[in-house]
């Protein structure tokens, strides 16, 4: 089985993501990671160079390698994957997803107080800004968002919340 986490940057993706393929035994791929090891570049770097459009068709190419490669994995995808062509409908297809509903606040917290220029959406704004980037990128995303199979509202996901909503699925 293939299980996709989706979520605005902060939510949780990546962290919980690891706990979970560690207690299913599957293996973790971050498709951030996964695309800058393809690029041998970071993902700020391909935004800068290249801008974001290119950067979607990497991201796009990069998710159905991730679908082709692996047989059971939890991937945690960027925080813009759902949103771009078809890509929330290729991986309802080839997976189980889950929306990780976090509010923007709590979003908020937690970026400003991590390294922002690994995040370039973020990077150089101030924290007034970042909160009403965050307000307005989620009214565009959530109708993305909203077609994953699963959605898991809370400021505080834990990976065992996540496990048994798959176990009762
Ligand atoms: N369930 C949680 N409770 C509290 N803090 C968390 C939780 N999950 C993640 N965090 C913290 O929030 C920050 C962002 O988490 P993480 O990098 O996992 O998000 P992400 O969804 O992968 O973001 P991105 O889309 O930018 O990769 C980290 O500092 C992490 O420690
Ligand atoms: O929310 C977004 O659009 C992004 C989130 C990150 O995971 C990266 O995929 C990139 O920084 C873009
Ligand atoms: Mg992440």
């Amino acid at each position: 089985m293939l299980i996709f986490l989706l979520g605005m940057m902060g939510s949780g993706k990546s962290t919980l993501g690891k706990q979970l393929a560690q207690q299913l035994g599957y293996t973790f791929v971050d498709l951030d990671d996964y695309i800058e090891q393809r690029e041998q570049r970071t993902i700020a770097a391909i935004f800068e160079e290249q801008g974001e459009t290119h950067f979607r068709e990497l991201e796009r190419a990069a998710l159905q390698a991730v679908v082709q490669e692996y047989r059971q994995a939890v991937i945690a995808t960027g925080g813009g994957t759902p949103c771009f062509f078809d890509n929330i409908n290729y991986m309802n297809q080839h997976g189980e997803t889950i929306f990780l509903a976090v509010p923007t606040r709590e979003i908020a917290r937690r970026l400003i107080s991590t390294n922002l220029k690994i995040r370039p959406l973020l990077a150089s704004k101030s924290s007034e800004e970042i909160n009403l980037f965050l307000a307005k990128t989620l009214a565009h995303r959530i109708q993305f968002y909203e077609q994953a199979k699963y959605k898991m509202e809370s400021s505080a996901i834990s990976v065992d919340q996540l496990a048994q909503l798959l176990n009762h699925k």
